[in-house]
């Protein structure tokens, strides 16, 4: 089900995980709320916590704390199961089977199954159907994993860096693929990426994790009209900051360039520009630096 009472793609309340073998908190006090229909962008530094979230999402992995619902239901259940698609790093798939034999499983093993798509995602890879699945290219099997992943027709689609073994023309096939999937199915996606121009275009809502923690969930236009790259004399930010959010900020001599979450009328002095997405969650990530601790702080909290 689309439309406005659709139940969210994804909502979390107070969720956490830790892995046993780690000890702490890998995801801690997680409250955000995905509508349903949206491409979702899902950002973070290098261990934030995506991966853990999309796990948790399709069911691999069990809260330890809060809730977690995919499109209303618990993720892992049956029901969630059979709407639910969610493409891993590892892409879990049999060597030994051919190409053919993997989608006749994906057939048997969904109620849904629509044949014709899985088929065309392959065959605009060039990879044909007898190919054993050991012997192809990760981006191959990247390709046959999707296929799987779509061929199910799910009304949420999790993807967990898709096009990390992708060339740039595949990239872009399968970016097409995955809004026209959403235009015309309404199908909800979250994906995950480092690759922020490719999420430019394609993307209509952010998730952006740090540390564990939420810090984003939100509409993308929102976020580009809410926010402003400002150019200015450094000795203005004191004022800056105490009217606006300063997100990330980064001097050069007396100048200096700041991204604002705008609380209000910007002052005349500054140069302001429309940031793209693109720089917005740049700098949120960049915003991740300036709140840890440089090398040699961390030195002194270990010791
Ligand atoms: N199986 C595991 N056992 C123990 N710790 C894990 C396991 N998987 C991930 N972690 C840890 O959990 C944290 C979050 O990892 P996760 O893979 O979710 O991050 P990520 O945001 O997907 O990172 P990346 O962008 O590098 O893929 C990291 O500190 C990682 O070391």
């Amino acid at each position: 089900m689309t439309g406005p009472d659709a139940p969210a793609a994804l909502r979390a309340t107070g969720l956490g995980f830790r892995y046993r073998a780690r000890g702490g908190w890998t995801l801690r006090d997680c409250e955000f709320t995905v509508p349903s229909g949206r491409i979702t962008a899902l950002v973070g530094r290098n261990g934030a916590g995506k991966s853990t979230l999309l796990h948790l999402a399709g069911g691999l992995l069990r809260a330890d704390s809060g809730e977690l619902r995919v499109l209303g239901v618990v993720p892992g259940t049956p029901e969630a199961r059979a709407r639910v698609a969610l493409f891993t790093q590892d892409k879990p798939l049999y060597p030994r089977f051919t190409v053919a034999d993997t989608l006749r499983l994906g057939k048997k093993l969904n109620s849904s199954w629509d044949q014709a798509a899985a088929e065309r995602i392959v065959h605009e890879g060039g990879i044909p159907l007898p190919a054993r699945v050991g012997e192809l290219s990760p981006g191959q099997r990247t390709r046959v994993a999707l296929a799987l992943a779509l061929g199910k027709r799910p009304e949420l689609l999790l993807l967990d860096e898709p096009m990390a073994d992708l060339d740039p023309v595949a990239r872009g096939e399968v970016m097409a693929m995955l809004m026209a999937e959403a235009a015309e199915r309404g199908t909800s996606i979250v994906l995950s990426s480092h690759v922020l121009p490719e999420l430019e275009q394609t993307c209509d809502w952010v998730l952006l994790v740090r540390d564990g923690h939420i810090e984003l969930s939100e509409d993308a236009d929102a976020l580009r009209e809410s926010h402003a790259v400002l150019t200015g004399h450094a000795d203005q930010v004191d004022a800056l900051a105490a009217r606006h959010t300063l997100v990330h900020h980064r001097a050069a001599g007396r100048q200096m360039t700041a991204l604002v979450r705008q609380r209000g009328p910007l002052p005349g002095d500054w140069h302001v520009e429309r940031p793209r997405l693109e720089d917005i969650l740049i700098g949120y990530l960049q915003a991740d630096d300036m709140a840890r601790p440089a090398a040699a702080e961390w030195t002194e909290v270990a010791a």
